[in-house]
């Protein structure tokens, strides 16, 4: 396949061809320390070994999950059991020391818990998984031991066996256990996350009952101690058998300063240390505290279990509501909730008491615990920072900051020679991510931008494996895990994507324009919430906030959560090259919180192709300086915060185009009427011989009077357009055609083979803006466009229907043809005259008494042509419109039915002196009811 890159010089077409080569995949992208990103060609079979596929599943994966539990059970979840012994130490064991020193010994455990994973987690990625859970294994079962051989108001002894050896035990296994998920899970890494970290939970209900009952049984707390040891210390060499890592050892880099250089996640980052500081406060003075308010003992003993248990549903259940009511908003309301409540354990006097501070205390602590991580997760720039604790079943639904500890997916992708060579910022090649693992990412209700037009340019990866992932975790089966997003895009993108989205029912809201048959099912049964919308008008109203006056979540100043947006190459900026398409792209990647870049390598760079400008709102806009389709006023790639991006995905996947409709026998005919018309025109002197720039619409008729041009006498013809479709190629091959510029380019797989392989004879005769400029009334107006639409149905005085059959099913939207029509120079609709029902071959009119839905009005039409001839309407009133309408462009078969209905309502009307455009409107929409009654709109009779 032939690379095509133009000089990034406004109006230089230098190109340079490449052979684009898939053949040096074995090259891999290494970071080197000053961040640079350098190419190591590795050996092939080094290469192949690298590259990450995920089971998720099998045996061996789910022993791993397994042992995951069991080490959760054993060192967090007997963490949050330290109660029992703050409790035993204070009334019993240490009694020679302060409840506040004997805190020391929870709050040390606690503390190395948490920290020592930073370092066990690199080590973990280096490869010494094995090791630290061995060596971790032993020093947790001498410390317990040891434990149990202390002596009576030793405090040392048990400072440094239950504070500072079960900690360090504890802290070097709690990491591992969540980092080495990533070598095995993919798509169901948020189970396979809560699985394990349920284990902590329930070892948290378990464990304080146990050693309870236990220690204050006739055994006592030494023989307690060892027969917990024994238990936890089983379960760990069981784990250390099956902790056995996947892939091959990492370096990597730990950027600790540039995380503390963002001011959000530093603060964060601060706000949580207190957090945490505070949060295990009462979970090891609770039941001391009951104890010593009197409460029966042998019911204090489950006041930590109850605790425990009720932080279960503290973690789940804030989560769980967090996409639709923010992260930060639930968050704060526990963290201060918590604060708050710990206050009431002053009030805690009884056994009700204890019980009702235990509940209320588990579940807002609990949500503290994980809304704190899933808030910092939302800090995260790159996904790759982030991984997913999430299940809707289990402990845990955050998406915690676990940078070095976790193998982030995107250091083990590699980015291709091709990939290589198209994004052109190397930081960005950092952000290399897989797209199943940025798929979690997306929540129920966010707002999305795709860029595309017209199924050419649209992002393809992504979108496949955020509805891979909603099938494969059979999410929308459940209200709970559902998600339905709202989506825009410039006009219509592939239906492998667009139309699998709405068939999982993963569209809640579409602007502005859709083609497919599942969207338009979803949207005529009322499932997605869709508005039709001029195209010029889309990206200026995205960019106003008017689409996302509803959106709570989120940056309020960005209209769009995410921008999903294919890339043929980035240059040195960071700027993007889009592929044939531009659309709404400009103002999506402007609106949009955060961007992914698709980056294609399979389509040729485009570079020089397009023609970019920024869109300003006012009081700022800017007037397009056009006065020529082949001016150029801006750049040729997407200028776009580089620090917005979050990820790079490369893609090979073709657009899907599909085959342009054919031209038949009719749309020749429709055709040939028009080339007529405009050659009188041309030969009245209304019109050069090289006519105006021509724009033409979609749809076979479309396709054929541009078919019939490039065989028509005029020469030199130029063209204004949003879509170029097949017929182009044969315009730009006869000669005629001189310069074209559209929005994008419609060819069908094998018009886009051609195209690309004589690109050298088409390049300096194309150019594509953004949709904005391409359907811009104001250049339209200046220009004096011929713009040729093809409606459902015109009625006798030239209202068009565009969009609704039968006025309520929506088919594809209005698209660009109302920009058009407006203010286009000469506004012409063409159609058949007449469709076939199944049961009649013209049983639909194109020429109605009345439009069941009115797109272009009276007011903008000025010629409707159809097979059987054309109408022209300028400078006639709606009486003189209806006769020549119905005489040149009905159907034989519709003909006379259609007068009389004129006849009789213009007698009607003129009666009642209200004659300037009659109606029967008892009548009006009789044909429609009788193509919905009876298959066809043949009436019998008037009355
Ligand atoms: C991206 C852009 O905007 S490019 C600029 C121009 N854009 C536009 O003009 C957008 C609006 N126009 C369009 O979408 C198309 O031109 C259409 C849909 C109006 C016509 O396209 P065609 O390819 O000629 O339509 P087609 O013959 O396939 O008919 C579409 C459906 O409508 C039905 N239909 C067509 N006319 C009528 C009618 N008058 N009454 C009832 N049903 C009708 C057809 O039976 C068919 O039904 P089906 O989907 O069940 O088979």
């Amino acid at each position: 396949m032939k690379m095509l890159r133009h000089d990034s010089t406004a109006k230089s077409n230098s190109v340079s061809s490449k052979v684009d080569s898939r053949t040096d995949d074995n090259e891999c992208l290494e970071k080197k320390e000053d961040g640079a990103a350098v190419v190591v060609v590795k050996d092939e079979e080094e290469s192949t070994a690298a590259a990450p596929t995920f089971p998720d599943g099998g045996l061996r994966a789910w022993a791993v999950i397994a042992a995951g539990f069991m080490v959760q059970f054993t060192n967090f979840g007997y963490i949050n059991s330290f109660g029992v012994y703050q409790d035993f130490y204070v009334r019993e064991y240490l009694t020679n020391f302060t409840p506040s020193d004997i805190g020391w010994i929870g709050g040390t455990q606690i503390c190395l818990n948490f920290s020592v994973g930073a370092l066990t987690g690199r080590y973990f990625d280096r490869g010494y998984c094995r090791l630290i859970m061995l060596v971790s294994t032993v020093i947790y079962a001498v410390s317990l031991f040891m434990l149990s051989l202390s002596h009576k108001n030793a405090y040392y002894q048990v400072f440094l066996t239950n504070g500072v050896g079960l900690g360090i035990a504890s802290g070097m296994s709690y990491t591992l256990t969540f980092a080495i998920i990533g070598h095995y899970f993919s798509r169901k890494r948020s189970l396979a996350v809560g699985i394990v970290a349920s284990g902590a939970a329930i070892g948290a209900i378990v464990h304080p009952i146990m050693l309870n009952r236990l220690i204050n049984s006739h055994l006592g707390f030494h023989t307690a101690v060892r027969i917990s040891a024994a238990m936890n210390v089983s379960l760990l060499a069981i784990a250390c058998f099956f902790m056995v890592p996947r892939l091959p050892p990492r370096q990597d880099k730990f950027p600790i300063l540039q995380w503390v250089r963002e001011p959000e996640y530093l603060f964060l980052l601060i706000g949580s240390v207190f957090v945490f500081i505070g949060l295990f406060f009462a979970a090891f003075y609770l039941q001391l505290d009951a104890i010593l308010h009197g409460v029966d003992k042998n019911l204090a003993f489950y006041s930590l279990s109850i605790l425990n248990a009720a932080s279960f549903f503290g973690r789940t259940i804030p989560t769980a509501l967090a996409p639709r009511l923010g992260v930060f908003n639930i968050g704060s309301f526990f963290t201060t909730g918590t604060g708050v409540i710990v206050f009431f354990m002053i009030f805690m006097k009884d056994l009700a008491g204890t019980i009702v501070f235990a509940i209320f205390f588990g579940v807002f602590s609990g949500a503290c615990v994980s809304t704190t991580t899933a808030m910092l997760a939302n800090t995260a720039k790159n996904p790759n920072e982030t991984f997913a604790l999430s299940s809707p079943n289990t402990t845990m639904r955050v998406t915690p900051r676990l940078r070095n500890a976790l193998p982030a997916s995107s250091s083990t992708v590699q980015a291709s020679a091709a990939l290589k060579e198209r994004v052109r910022r190397p930081a960005l090649l950092k952000k290399l991510a897989k797209a199943e693992d940025l798929a979690p990412l997306f929540k129920n209700d966010d707002y999305i931008g795709w860029s595309g037009f017209t199924g050419v340019g649209y992002p393809k990866t992504i979108p496949t494996a955020i509805a891979d992932h909603v099938e494969s975790n059979n999410l929308q089966d459940d209200p709970s895990t559902k998600k339905k997003f709202n989506l825009f895009v410039g006009a219509s993108v592939g239906p492998e994507v667009e139309d699998r989205w709405a068939r999982l029912d993963m569209i809640a809201r579409r602007y502005p324009h859709q083609v497919g048959k599942d969207i338009a099912k979803g949207i005529n049964a009322g499932r997605i919430e869709f508005a039709d919308k001029h195209l010029s008008m889309f990206p200026q109203d995205l960019t106003y906030g008017y689409y996302n006056l509803k959106k709570k979540h989120g940056d309020p100043r960005k209209p769009l959560d995410w921008a999903i947006v294919e890339a043929t190459a980035v240059t040195e900026e960071g700027h993007i090259v889009p592929g044939a398409s531009v659309g709404a792209t400009p103002e999506i990647l402007q609106s949009a919180e955060k961007i992914i870049i698709e980056v294609n390598t399979r389509i040729p760079n485009l570079e020089g192709l397009h023609d970019i400008n920024q869109s300003f709102v006012p009081p700022h806009r800017q007037p397009y300086i056009i006065v020529h389709p082949q001016d150029r006023i801006g750049s040729t790639a997407i200028p776009i915060d580089p620090d917005r991006v979050v990820a790079i995905v490369e893609s090979n996947k073709p657009d899907n185009t599909g085959l342009n409709a054919p031209e038949n026998d009719e749309s020749k005919a429709i055709a040939g009427h028009l080339i007529n018309f405009l050659s009188n025109e041309v030969q009245a002197g209304r019109l050069p011989r090289s006519l105006l720039p021509l724009q033409s619409g979609i749809g076979n008729v479309a396709n054929s009077i541009i078919g019939g041009l490039a065989d028509g006498p005029f020469d030199g013809v130029q063209v204004w357009t949003e879509v170029l479709q097949d017929t182009f190629i044969r315009f730009f091959d006869s000669g005629k055609l001189k310069f074209a510029t559209a929005t994008s380019i419609k060819f069908s797989p094998h018009g886009f083979d051609h195209f690309y392989a004589n690109w050298e004879t088409y390049k300096d005769r194309l150019l594509l803006r953004s949709q904005q400029v391409a359907n811009s009334p104001e250049i339209i107006r200046r220009l004096g466009v011929i713009a040729m639409n093809t409606p459902l149905e015109v009625d006798i005085y030239a209202h068009a229907n565009s969009t609704n059959a039968l006025g309520s099913r929506m088919l594809n939207g209005l698209g660009g043809s109302a920009d058009f029509l407006r203010n286009a120079k000469l506004s012409i609709m063409h159609t058949p005259s007449a469709r076939p029902t199944k049961t009649d071959p013209t049983g639909i009119s194109c020429i109605v008494p009345f439009a069941s839905h009115i797109d272009q009005t009276e007011h903008d039409l000025d010629i409707i042509v159809t097979e059987q001839g054309l109408a022209d309407l300028r400078g006639l009133s709606p009486r003189e419109r209806a006769p020549v309408i119905i005489q040149n462009c009905a159907h034989p078969d519709y003909k006379d039915m259609l007068m009389e209905y004129y006849e009789r309502s213009l007698h009607e009307c003129l009666k009642r002196g209200a004659g300037h455009e009659p109606h029967m409107l008892r009548n009006a929409f009789k044909m429609h009811i009788n193509l919905m009654e009876n298959g066809t709109m043949k009436v019998k009779n008037w009355d």
